[in-house]
């Protein structure tokens, strides 16, 4: 493992309510190295969006550090893209012109003809050559977030967040976008994190997924999943996948307290 580039050490966090505090993040530790990417999964309401926005920087922990590449986190970073799972596009610009919108807001060493290609040629790595100069409303949902992932990497950010950015789409959609996650990925390397509901996506996009237990959320299980190149969709139907997915799902039922913990011991 090469040296993290996200790391989240000790962090504990709560959110003040009219209740009283409610603790949403207890001791929690992820690091990811340069070029990785892990999938963060958890029982509902766990506190999975609260961990995008500390990396982000939209939020400081209580107690606990966040570091970016060196650096400790206190405020936002242009260094991160991020994508979720309604794809905030702009009616009244062109898709071309919501892929470049980053760009107006980051400063960036490329020229406007750079700015341009650039955004040109990730369209066309998500499949959407011909569609620069069409509007949002033009597009169906899978290709909207086709350019919400194009928009989140324009800016060439070190660290890419994605929380359920295929949630909302179909099932035949969504297995299309995993594939193209990998061939962006593959052209355009980053270190990511992804937070979703999917187990077979975790197994399918991530290198690393980290179970994350019911709120307060430590880390519970990490698994890690063995790449060589770009998988298939074949590669979900195999023993070793349905393994895998049989032991995060069982994980998923001690997070969520539908199974003792003691059961999960091999
Ligand atoms: N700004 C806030 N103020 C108070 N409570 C909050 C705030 N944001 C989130 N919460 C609460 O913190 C808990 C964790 O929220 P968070 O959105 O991080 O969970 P999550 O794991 O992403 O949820 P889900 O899987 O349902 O998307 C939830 O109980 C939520 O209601």
């Amino acid at each position: 493992m090469g040296e993290a580039l996200i790391d989240i050490k000790g962090v504990t966090h709560a959110y003040a309510t009219e209740a009283g505090p409610l603790p949403v993040l207890d001791n929690l530790n992820i690091s990811v190295p340069e070029g990785g990417f892990v999938a963060v999964v958890g029982p509902s309401g766990c506190g999975k969006s609260t961990l995008t926005r500390l990396i982000a920087g939209l939020m400081k922990p209580d107690t606990g550090e966040v570091w970016l590449h060196g650096e400790r986190v206190k405020s936002p970073r242009s260094t991160v893209g991020m994508a979720f799972q309604n794809p905030v596009l702009l009616e009244w610009r062109t898709i071309l012109k919501n892929v470049m919108l980053p760009l107006e807001i980051v400063s960036t060493p490329m020229s406007k003809r750079e700015q341009e290609e650039r955004a040109r040629h990730l369209l066309e790595l998500v499949g959407l050559k011909g569609f620069e100069d069409k509007r949002p409303s033009e597009l169906s949902g899978g290709m909207r977030q086709r350019a919400s992932l194009c928009r989140s990497l324009i800016h060439k950010p070190e660290v890419l967040i994605l929380d359920e950015p295929f949630g909302a789409l179909d099932a035949f959609t969504r297995e299309d976008l995993w594939q193209t996650m990998h061939r962006l990925k593959a052209e355009e390397p980053f270190t990511g994190v992804l937070i979703t509901h999917d187990l077979r996506e975790s197994i399918f996009l991530a290198d690393q997924v980290v179970v994350l237990s019911g709120r307060p959320a430590t880390t519970q299980y990490v698994m890690d999943i063995p790449r060589e190149g770009i998988p298939t969709l074949d590669d979900l139907y195999t023993p070793e996948a349905a393994d895998r997915l049989n032991i995060l799902r069982h994980q998923i039922e001690i997070a969520q307290g539908r199974a003792p913990a003691e059961e999960a011991a091999e």
